[in-house]
C-alpha cells in the first residue's frame, strides 16, 4: 500500500513484527586534559575526546541509531549539551537510558553494528571490552553488538588526529 513504512503507513505504529533500522554518526575533537572514553573504556592516549559528557564518540553513535531506529529525535534532544546534569555524564548510562525508552516504545534491540575511525590510539586490544560495555548498557548479548576500527589512512580531520568518528547502525524489532 502507498505510504508504507516498516509494515505501517508512515507517522503510525509499525505492526509487531515489523523491522526498523536505524543510522548514528558522533565526531569528538581530542584535546589535552580529558579521557579518551570510546565504548566505555578508558582508553591509554596522549589525548582525550572533548565534550559536555565524557564524550564516548561510540557510545553517542549507536545511542541515535537506536533512536532513529525507534524514530524518538536523537542524543541532543534528550540529553542537551547545556543541562548541567550531563557534564562529565557517563554515556554507558545515558545508552542504557535510551534502549529502556526504545523497549519501552514497544521494540526490541535484534542488532547492532559500529565503525570508529580514528588514526590512534590503537582500538582492536579495547574492542571486546567495549563490546561488553555497550552490550551490558543495552541488555543484550555481546553477540548482537559489533565494534570495528579504522584509521584514514592519515586523511580528513581523522587522519591529521584532530578528532574521532563513530557511525553505528541498529535492528529493531517491533514487540508490543
Ligand atoms: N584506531 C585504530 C584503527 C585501526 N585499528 C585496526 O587496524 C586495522 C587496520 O586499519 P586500517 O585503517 O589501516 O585499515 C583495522 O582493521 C583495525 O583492526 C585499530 O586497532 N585502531
Ligand atoms: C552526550 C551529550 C550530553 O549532553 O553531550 P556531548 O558530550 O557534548 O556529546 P555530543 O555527541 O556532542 O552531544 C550529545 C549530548 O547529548
Amino acid at each position: 500500500m502507498a505510504g508504507e513504512v516498516g509494515g505501517a503507513t508512515a507517522g503510525t505504529a509499525p505492526a509487531a513484527g515489523a523491522l526498523r533500522i536505524g543510522h548514528g554518526f558522533d565526531v569528538h575533537a581530542f584535546g589535552e586534559g580529558r579521557r579518551c572514553v570510546i565504548g566505555g573504556v578508558d582508553v591509554p592516549s596522549e589525548r582525550g575526546l572533548v565534550g559536555h559528557s565524557d564524550a564516548d564518540v561510540l557510545a553517542h553513535a549507536l545511542a541515535d541509531a537506536l533512536l532513529g531506529a525507534a524514530r524518538l529525535g536523537d542524543i541532543g534532544q534528550l540529553f542537551p549539551d547545556t543541562d548541567p546534569a550531563f557534564e562529565g555524564a557517563d554515556s554507558l548510562v545515558l545508552l542504557s537510558r535510551v534502549a529502556d525508552l526504545v523497549r519501552r516504545e514497544g521494540f526490541r534491540i535484534v542488532d547492532c553494528d559500529c565503525t570508529v575511525a580514528a588514526q590512534a590510539p590503537k582500538l582492536a586490544p579495547h574492542r571486546d571490552a567495549m563490546r561488553a560495555n555497550l552490550a551490558r548498557a543495552l541488555g543484550v548479548g555481546v553477540e548482537s553488538v559489533g565494534v570495528k576500527a579504522t584509521t584514514t589512512e592519515r586523511l580528513g580531520f581523522v587522519g591529521r588526529e584532530e578528532g574521532v568518528a563513530a557511525w553505528a547502525v541498529a535492528l529493531l524489532e517491533r514487540v508490543g
